[in-house]
């Protein structure tokens, strides 16, 4: 469910926006012109296959490396004129955590308010109220390397906010962590957005994307693929179907010759039938099957999800054992 807040009606100064950015590394184009729009206060996810250039388009947007084309502006401020006010705007948590597990968590929060040039008394006051906000208070004076992969993110995150920054660069924030500490975490970015943050996430998790964003793009060949809101994504494409099982293979048979449209499995004596979902067409079918004397064991109906929607865009196959 989308998480940003939007009172006004009006829409919001965009956070991030690009155009026409490209990137490319020797003859490989990884970003081969792409554009980008982020209101204030909302997530944006971009999805991609491995390799697709998620990491390379944060890195352009955070002023770590230089695009080869385009523009972008970030908070206000252009990433190639003026990379200091971008740098002062956001926060970053990458795939490769800032975080020193020789120190405890309560040092590597002092450490950050120190590079803030905070007083010791505020880096204090910052550091406690953070460490209390995510769970890690009992574990502040501990060396951060005992902590587990969830904890380690919190403080992560934790050591983003101490500047307080308006956008946050999330690249995987839940890669490798089990559901538990996910779930977590989604907590955590929708608290960070309540607080009229704007979140620019990466994902390889469609769940994830699909939870938190308020909008989503999937880059596949160095271009924007599609983009929209998670509903918008899945009405993009087809997919939707009733799925009818059978145990007994007459009437299987039975309902395969007379439902012309569906797509037959003759092992699992199962058909699938394209529909909308809508109570309408589950209704006919239903009634064409009484009237007909024909009983399927299983009826189970399935609408496109985001899964569908990434494997259609980015033309892999969608793995055997999520195919519904
Ligand atoms: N410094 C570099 N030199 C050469 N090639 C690079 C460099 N950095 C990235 N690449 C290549 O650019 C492509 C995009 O990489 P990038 O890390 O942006 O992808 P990604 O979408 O973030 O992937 P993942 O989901 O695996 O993290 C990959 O083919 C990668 O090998």
């Amino acid at each position: 469910m989308p998480t940003s807040r939007r009172n006004d009606g009006h829409a919001p100064p965009p956070a991030i926006s690009a155009v026409a950015l490209r990137k490319s590394y020797g003859d490989k184009t990884v970003l081969d012109g792409i554009d980008l729009h982020i209101p204030a206060g909302s997530v944006f996810a971009l999805l991609g296959p491995n390799g697709a250039g998620k990491t390379t388009a944060v890195k352009i947007l955070t002023t770590l490396i230089s695009a080869d084309g385009g523009q972008a502006q970030v908070a206000g401020h252009d990433v190639a004129e003026h990379p200091d006010g971008v740098r002062g705007a956001i926060g970053v948590t990458g795939q490769f955590s800032a975080v020193d597990g020789l120190i405890t968590g309560e040092e590597n929060m002092l450490l950050m308010a120190d590079l803030h040039l905070m007083s010791k008394r505020e880096a204090r006051q910052v550091t406690a109220e953070l460490l209390a906000r995510f769970d890690l208070t009992e574990a502040a004076t501990k060396p951060a390397s005992t902590y587990s992969g969830g904890m380690k993110r919190r403080l992560d995150i934790a050591m983003t906010l101490v500047g307080t920054p308006r956008i946050i660069f999330l690249d995987e924030p839940t890669t490798g962590l089990d559901p538990r500490s996910r779930h977590n975490m989604w907590g955590i970015i929708r608290e960070l957005v309540a607080d009229g943050v704007t979140v620019f996430l990466t994902t390889q998790y469609l769940e994830e994307a699909d939870e938190l964003a308020d909008r989503i793009a999937v880059l596949n060949d160095g271009k924007i693929a599609a983009e929209g809101s998670a509903d918008q994504l899945k009405r993009m494409i087809p997919g939707g179907h009733v799925r009818l099982r059978f145990t007994d293979p007459t009437a299987y048979q039975a309902a395969a010759s007379a439902l012309t449209e569906a797509a037959r499995s003759d092992e699992a004596l199962a058909l699938q039938i394209p529909s909308d979902g809508s109570q309408r067409e589950l209704r006919s079918l239903l009634d064409w099957l009484d009237a007909a004397g024909i009983e399927a064991d299983e009826v189970a109906l399935h609408t496109p999800d985001l899964d569908d929607v990434f494997f259609a865009l980015t033309g892999s196959d969608k793995p055997k054992e999520t195919v519904r």
